[in-house]
């Protein structure tokens, strides 16, 4: 036993090199790095200058946070502001050690409206606005790739850009009444921070045109119909009380966060690298990130217990 503790030790110290190897190889996560020109600082200081409303984060002993994007005067629009705040809400998932999962919705009963449209009329260059896109590409994909299981949890609209970050989440779950909309077109516009290629990813390429070449409304039962949706939670009455939705969510999720930390997150790995390598090296990853959890403290316990799977 003390050898089989031992060897487990060795490859899970090995597997996390491997795993931070992986991470630098992607540039810690990010799609752009000074290699593509892009400049964080630069963009985040711009970003900046269009200040308003909040990213909160609440981090709970359960192991799953909750993500808030808050400015219901704008039905929950991002700011420059917001962005930047964002990705700081991002890096602390990221070192978050103990978490499981995550919950991203929006304040006030409605999920996210896109883009701050007058920041967006502020900085409609194409410049600045590929910039902001980068940024944003950059703060969605690290939001993804978290080892932390995720849900979009959709009420009222999500539109535009809110659409996009729906779609940087594993799960979505709506509730009754609400619709995700790619409203791009209308806006003479396309998805720009990595929402086109998650969707693809999602619900199939022809389905994907069709929800962004139509602009199309997608309500739960459309939702669940092309798999842009993984649950629908029923509205309750107001007098129930806010947060009834939230609770509902998280009890979703509970049934995949279940168990040891190390374990849950190794899941997400496994599933990340299966979902974005090139088989052999998912294969190489699978492996490693496997010696983090054989030999470990929940493989133990299982073991000593004897468990049966009937
Ligand atoms: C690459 C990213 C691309 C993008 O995200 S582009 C942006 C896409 N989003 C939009 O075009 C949303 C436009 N807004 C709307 O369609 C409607 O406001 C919406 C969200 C359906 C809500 O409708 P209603 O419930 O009738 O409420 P309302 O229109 O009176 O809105 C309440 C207040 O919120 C504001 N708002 C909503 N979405 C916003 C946005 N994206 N940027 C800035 N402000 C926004 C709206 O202007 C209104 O403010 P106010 O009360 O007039 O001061």
């Amino acid at each position: 036993m003390v050898l089989g503790a031992m060897r487990g030790q060795l490859l899970r110290s090995s597997s996390c090199a491997a795993w931070a190897r992986l991470l630098r190889r992607q540039s810690r996560g990010c799609v752009y790095s000074s290699v593509h020109g892009f400049n964080r600082e630069e963009i985040a200081k711009k970003l900046q200058v269009f200040p308003g409303g909040a990213v909160d984060l609440l981090k709970q002993e359960s192991g799953i946070a909750v993500l808030t994007i808050n400015y219901p005067s704008r039905m929950n629009a991002f700011s420059g502001s917001m962005m930047v705040e964002l990705e700081e809400r991002v890096s602390q998932l990221e070192s978050w050690v103990d978490g499981k999962g995550v919950i991203v919705q929006g304040a006030a009963g409605t999920f996210c409206s896109g883009s701050d449209l007058n920041a967006v009329r502020a900085i409609s260059n194409p410049q600045d606005g590929v910039k902001m896109c980068m940024f944003m590409q950059n703060a969605l994909t690290r939001l993804l790739r978290v080892p932390l299981i995720s849900v979009a949890l959709v009420e009222g609209r999500a539109l535009g850009g809110g659409a996009e970050l729906a779609t940087a989440c594993d799960f979505r779950l709506m509730a009754s009444g609400s619709a995700i909309q790619f409203v791009h077109k209308h806006m003479g516009l396309v998805p720009g921070w990595g929402g086109a290629a998650r969707l693809c990813r999602i619900v199939g390429g022809r389905n994907a045109l069709k929800l962004l070449g139509g602009a199309l409304k997608v309500d739960p039962e459309l939702g669940l119909q092309i798999g842009l949706a993984d649950g629908v939670l029923e509205v309750p009455q107001p007098e129930e009380g806010a947060g009834v939705v939230l609770q509902q969510a998280e009890s979703w999720l509970s049934q995949y966060t279940k168990g040891a930390a190390p374990v849950i997150r190794a899941v997400k790995k496994v599933v990340l690298s299966g979902r974005e390598l090139p088989l052999s090296e998912a294969l190489r990853t699978e492996k490693d990130i496997f010696g983090t959890v054989w030999g470990g403290q929940a493989n133990l316990q299982a073991l000593a217990s004897k468990a049966k799977h009937r």
